[in-house]
C-alpha cells in the first residue's frame, strides 16, 4: 500500500447534519490535487480531518500509510504542511513576529520560535522569502502586512519543513491578479523542488495551474467526481456541482469557466 492518502467510506456528522457522506479518495505520490465545490460542500472539513482536527464518524483515513486513530498523529503532522484559516488561532503570536521569524518557525512546525535556530535555518528562510518574492517584508511585523502579504508569508513558512504533502485552503483569497499568478508560480517551483504533493482548495477554476494533476469535486458532502483533471473538469460535471449552466474552456493547460 503506497498511497500517500486514502479515505475509505468517510462520513462526518455534526449536529445531525451529514457534512461528509461516504467519501472515498486516494492520492498517490507525485499527484497534485485541487479540491473544488460550492460554499459548504465539505472541502475544508475533508482536508482538516487529515490534520487530526476532526475525527470521522465512520470510515478510515490513512495518511502516509498510517491509520488515523491507530498511530501517534504528531508524527504524521510533522510531514504535513497546512495553510488555512485555522492558523488565525495564533494571531496574537503572529502579529508580534517578522516575516523572517515566521518563516523560520515553520522549521519546527510551531508559531513562535521556541527552539535553537541555526544559521542554515535563517539562510533557508531567506531563500524561501526570495522565492516567494517577499524579501522586502523580511523584517516587517506581521500585523503591518496586507492580507495578501500575510497569506504569502504563511505559505513560505509551510515549505520550511519540506513537507511531503501541503494543504492549501484558498491560498489566493485576498490576492490581486498579479500576486495570484506569482504565488501559483512559486507554489509550482517549491512543490517540484521538495517533491511536495499539493492539496489545493479553491472556488476558482482558473487557479488550477498546470502542475495540478487531479481534481476532487464535492457536492453536498459527496464526492461527485474525482480523478485526472481533464476528466473531472468538464462542462457537465461543473454545471452539476455548481447548479448552474457553465461551459469549460481549456487554454494554455488551464481551465476557464463561462456562464452559459
Ligand atoms: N465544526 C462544525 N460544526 C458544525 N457544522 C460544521 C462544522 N464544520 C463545518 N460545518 C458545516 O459543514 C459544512 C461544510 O463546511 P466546510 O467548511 O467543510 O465547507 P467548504 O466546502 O470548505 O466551504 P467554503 O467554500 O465556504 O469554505 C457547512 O455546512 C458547515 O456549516
Amino acid at each position: 500500500m503506497n498511497e500517500l492518502i486514502s479515505y475509505e467510506n468517510v462520513r462526518f456528522i455534526r449536529d445531525h447534519n451529514v457534512i461528509l457522506d461516504h467519501v472515498n479518495w486516494t492520492v498517490q505520490p507525485g499527484e497534485h490535487w485541487a479540491v473544488i465545490g460550492l460554499n459548504g460542500s465539505g472541502k475544508s472539513t475533508m482536508l482538516n480531518m487529515m490534520g487530526g482536527y476532526e475525527f470521522p464518524t465512520s470510515g478510515t483515513i490513512r495518511v502516509f500509510g498510517h491509520q488515523y486513530g491507530r498511530y501517534n498523529w504528531e508524527h504524521v503532522k510533522k510531514r504535513l504542511g497546512f495553510v488555512g484559516n485555522t492558523l488565525n488561532r495564533f494571531l496574537d503570536t503572529l502579529n508580534m513576529e517578522t516575516a523572517r521569524e515566521i518563516v523560520v518557525s515553520g522549521r519546527f512546525n510551531s508559531i513562535g520560535i521556541y527552539e535553537q535556530t541555526k544559521a542554515e535555518d535563517w539562510k533557508k528562510a531567506d531563500e524561501l522569502l526570495a522565492s516567494f518574492r517577499l524579501t522586502y517584508l523580511a523584517d516587517k511585523p506581521y500585523r503591518f502586512m496586507s492580507q495578501g502579504e500575510q497569506r504569502r508569508v504563511l505559505i513560505a513558512r509551510a515549505f520550511m519543513a519540506e513537507p511531503d504533502a501541503m494543504i492549501l485552503d484558498e491560498p489566493c483569497s485576498g490576492l490581486d491578479v498579479r500576486a495570484r499568478e506569482e504565488l501559483l508560480a512559486s507554489l509550482e517551483r517549491q512543490s517540484k523542488a521538495h517533491n511536495t504533493s499539493l492539496l489545493y482548495v479553491t472556488h476558482h477554476i482558473e487557479e488550477i495551474f498546470p502542475a495540478i494533476t487531479h481534481v476532487a469535486l464535492l457536492k453536498d458532502g459527496k464526492m461527485l467526481a474525482d480523478g485526472r483533471k481533464e476528466h473531472v473538469l468538464t462542462s457537465e460535471h461543473l454545471s452539476e456541482a455548481f447548479g448552474l449552466s457553465v461551459e469549460v474552456e481549456w487554454r494554455d493547460e488551464r481551465c476557464w469557466l463561462k456562464i452559459t
